[in-house]
């Protein structure tokens, strides 16, 4: 039995007192997601949580009706998620936590199927398998048939998709870590993968033209570089750019994940050069300047689709969209930030501090370089100085320390890119992206991104990982099965100096 706070009850009473005063026509009850409203007063409280469950997530049929019992009323669906709609974020957390809990895999049902199994080792290979489909069957959760009805309602996608991101929120802020919620994470993750799966989602280039709400939405989900004007905007989808968006049926106007493509010559270094520098043509005249395809930004705009790998379909598709569009193109990368570099940086100058040990990081002559930059007295008040700067961005101010730090800041990057981990795969989450799509770390570039939020995250330095189409397959299988990572080695010479 779930204990909930003792206030609880009250206040979910209170708010199913309102859910029951809007279903007698007091008051206008919110339509949530275009669902419309539910028919059947509920009770307040957790005995109203437990009665809706019961009433809406009803049981699985036997393995023998499986396939004839007739699905449950609509008002199942809308009436969870309207009631779920109507929680605070606790309330959700509890609600959810009930669900998972007492309305998932029969444990004890299976634990006898189990048994029956290994009963019949010594039968035919049909009773065999007929025990084993009963065992699969029996290791459906309840509830799994009504996110698969709800799915069919209006609104009823988008409504799951933010479910799983309030379950993901729950998980990753560890207000729960209950083995249910995860499966519950699971099961909704192995729905939208089926529902979301490439050959359902549909390729849509966004440009100038596109409907000003398409636009304003590309605008506000852009999480790399923030769009600043209607003019930054219109650079993005105009001359030497694409933008492309994978969007769904069932949440129409919706961009699932954005892309940002510059066209350029060459393989860019520098952001500045794609988002700040305007173009002097009003159209695209000269396609032979256009050589490689830069994707500068992307970005994923439904929380609940993390893990559903939108942004790698994307990428693949669009890539197949330019060689159409360019069949000359023939180098793809990105230009890539690095967050949490800097941050990875004032730890070890902090550890460095702690312990009086600077020589893993800088040799001594450039810690004497760096004492004579800041005008500091050796040891911890050099590291410490060399911290404050690197915090403030000042250091970019001096063009002696900046000749000094280069060298440095490049060589622990490389390191930070390639060296450090997390569960063996890369620690920074974009190198980690991009080698799971099977691209190749392949150049470094210093002084990439000058902005205050580039200098603050990754000190200026940004990476281009390069797609070599014929070897991403390979490359991908190579991170995700053996963590071997692709790096192209004279432009990540510095970690041989490391
Ligand atoms: C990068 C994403 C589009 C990937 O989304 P997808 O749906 O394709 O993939 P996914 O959810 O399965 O996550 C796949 C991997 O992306 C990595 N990843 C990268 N950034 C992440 C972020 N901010 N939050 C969570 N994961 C992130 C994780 O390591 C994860 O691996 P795992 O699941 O194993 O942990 C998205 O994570 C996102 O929108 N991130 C925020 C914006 C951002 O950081 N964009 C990339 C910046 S580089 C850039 O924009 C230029 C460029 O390179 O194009």
């Amino acid at each position: 039995m779930l204990s909930l706070p003792a206030n609880w009850a009250f206040r979910g009473g209170v708010r199913c007192w309102r859910h029951r005063a809007v279903l007698r026509g007091a008051l206008k009850a919110p339509d949530v997601n275009g669902v419309r409203r539910y028919s059947t007063p509920i009770r307040g409280g957790v005995a109203g949580m437990e009665d809706i469950l019961a009433r809406v997530v009803a049981p699985l049929p036997t393995y023998e009706t499986r396939d004839k019992y007739p699905p449950p009323p609509e008002s199942n669906s809308l009436e969870f998620m309207h009631f779920y709609a109507g929680l605070e974020k606790e309330e959700k957390l509890g609600f959810l936590t009930k669900l998972s809990h007492d309305f998932g895999v029969d444990h004890k049902g299976i634990s006898e199927l189990a048994l029956r199994l290994l009963d019949a080792q010594l039968r035919a290979l049909a009773t065999i398998l007929q025990v084993e489909d009963r065992l699969l069957y029996g290791l459906t959760p309840r509830y799994k048939q009504l996110l698969n009805h709800i799915s069919r309602v209006e609104g009823g996608v988008k409504f799951l998709v933010d479910l799983r991101a309030d379950v993901l929120e729950m998980i990753s802020s560890k207000a729960s870590e209950t083995p249910q919620i995860r499966d519950l994470n699971g099961t909704l993750k192995s729905l939208l993968s089926e529902w979301f799966s490439v050959g359902l989602l549909r390729l849509e280039r966004i440009t100038w033209q596109s409907p000003c709400d398409i636009l304003q939405r590309i605008s506000q989900y852009e999480a790399v570089h923030p769009v600043r004007n209607w003019t930054d905007l219109k650079r993005r989808v105009g001359p030497y750019r694409r933008c492309y968006a994978f969007t769904h049926a069932t949440m129409p106007g919706e961009p699932l994940v954005v892309l940002h493509v510059a066209l350029t010559e060459d393989i860019s270094d520098n952001i500045q050069s794609i988002v700040r520098e305007f173009a002097t043509l009003d159209s695209e005249e000269d396609v032979n300047k256009v050589n490689a395809a830069i994707f500068y930004s992307i970005s994923s705009t439904q929380a609940g689709l993390q893990g559903v790998e939108l942004g790698n379909y994307l990428i693949k598709r669009v890539v197949r969209e330019l060689q159409s569009e360019f069949p000359h193109m023939a180098q793809f990368s990105s230009l890539s930030p690095i967050p949490g570099f800097s941050s990875w940086l004032q730890g070890l100058l902090g550890q460095c501090k702690k312990e009086g040990r600077g020589s893993d990081l800088l040799s001594e002559q450039e810690w004497e370089q760096v004492e004579q930059a800041v005008d500091s007295a050796p040891g911890p008040a050099a590291i410490e100085a060399l911290r404050k700067l690197i915090a403030t961005g000042e250091w970019t101010r001096s063009e002696r320390l900046t000749r000094v730090l280069e060298p440095v800041l490049m060589r622990l990057c490389a390191w930070y890119l390639y060296g450090e981990k997390r569960r063996d795969y890369a620690l920074n989450p974009v190198a980690n992206f991009h080698l799971q799509n099977g691209a190749t770390m392949w150049r470094l570039n210093w002084s990439a991104d000058t902005s205050p939020r580039g200098v603050a995250n990754s000190c200026g330095i940004m990476v281009n990982y390069r797609y070599y189409l014929n070897e991403t397959s390979k490359n991908s299988a190579l991170y995700l099965q053996n963590k071997v990572y692709m790096y192209f080695f004279c432009s990540f010479f510095y970690l041989m100096l490391v």
